[in-house]
C-alpha cells in the first residue's frame, strides 16, 4: 500500500518525506486555503514546491465544474510536473472530463466519492486513480472501511485497474483497516502517520533497554 501526505503545509511535507516512507501527496481546496495561498498563479506556484520536495503523484485538484473549463484547468495544472494527478469531482462533467484526460495521457483522481456505485463510474472513466472519503462517512453514521471493502472487491473481480486511494483519514486505526481490506494508497494526515509508530509497550521496553544498558 502507497502513503500519501493529505496536506498543503510545505514543512509537513517534508518532514514526512524525510521518513522515507512517502509516495505522493493529495490537497484540496480546503488545504490550500488553510496555507493562506489564493490566486490562480500562486496556486500554480505552490504546487511546484510540492513536487520539488516529493517525487510521486501529487493531486492538484481543479476547481471548474463544467467540463470544458476542468479540461482547460487540467490541461494547465498537468503542465506544472509530470507527477502532477488532476483531482476531479464525481460530477457528470467530471466523469465526462476524466475520459478525456484518460485518452489524452493525463492522469486522474476522482474525488469526492461516496459510494461503491461513484466508484464504478470512475474506474469505467479510467481514473487513475477513486477517493473514498471514509471519514466522512464515517462522520454520517455508515462505515467508510467498509466501502473501501467494497470497491476493492468490485474492482478485483471486474478487473478495473483504478487504485483505490482511502481519504478523509482521521486516524492509525483507519490506516490498518484500509490496508486490511486491500486500499492501494492511504492519503493521511502527518499526525495519523505518524500515529502508526505509537505504542506503549514500545517506550516502556525502550526506557527499560536504555536503563539496562547504563549497566554495561
Ligand atoms: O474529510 P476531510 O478530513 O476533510 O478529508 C477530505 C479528503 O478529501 C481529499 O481532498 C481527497 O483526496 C483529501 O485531500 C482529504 O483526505
Amino acid at each position: 500500500m502507497k502513503f500519501f501526505i493529505d496536506t498543503a503545509n510545505l514543512a509537513q511535507i517534508k518532514e514526512a518525506n524525510d521518513l522515507g516512507i512517502l509516495d505522493g501527496v493529495t490537497t484540496n481546496p480546503s488545504l490550500m486555503a488553510k496555507e493562506g495561498i489564493n490566486g490562480a498563479d500562486n496556486i500554480l506556484k505552490h504546487y511546484e514546491a510540492i513536487c520539488e520536495i516529493v517525487d510521486g503523484d501529487v493531486s492538484a485538484e481543479v476547481l471548474s465544474t463544467d467540463f470544458a473549463s476542468i479540461i482547460e484547468e487540467g490541461k494547465k495544472l498537468a503542465a506544472i510536473h509530470p507527477n502532477i494527478v488532476v483531482k476531479v469531482p464525481m460530477i457528470k462533467d467530471g466523469v465526462k472530463a476524466i475520459k478525456w484526460f484518460t485518452d489524452n495521457g493525463i492522469k486522474t483522481n476522482c474525488t469526492l466519492v461516496f459510494s461503491a456505485g461513484q466508484a464504478i463510474l470512475a474506474a469505467k472513466a479510467g481514473a487513475s486513480y477513486v477517493s473514498p472519503f471514509i471519514g466522512r462517512i464515517d462522520d454520517s453514521s455508515w462505515d467508510g472501511v467498509e466501502l473501501i471493502a467494497q470497491i476493492s472487491q468490485i474492482y478485483s473481480l471486474q478487473g478495473f485497474k483504478t487504485e483505490i486511494l482511502a481519504a478523509s483519514i482521521r486516524n492509525a486505526l483507519h490506516i490498518v483497516k484500509c490496508a486490511e481490506v486491500g486500499a492501494d494508497v492511504c492519503t493521511c494526515p502527518l499526525d495519523s502517520i505518524l500515529g502508526l509508530l505509537k505504542h506503549p509497550l514500545t517506550d516502556i521496553g525502550l526506557a527499560k533497554f536504555l536503563e539496562d544498558a547504563k549497566k554495561l
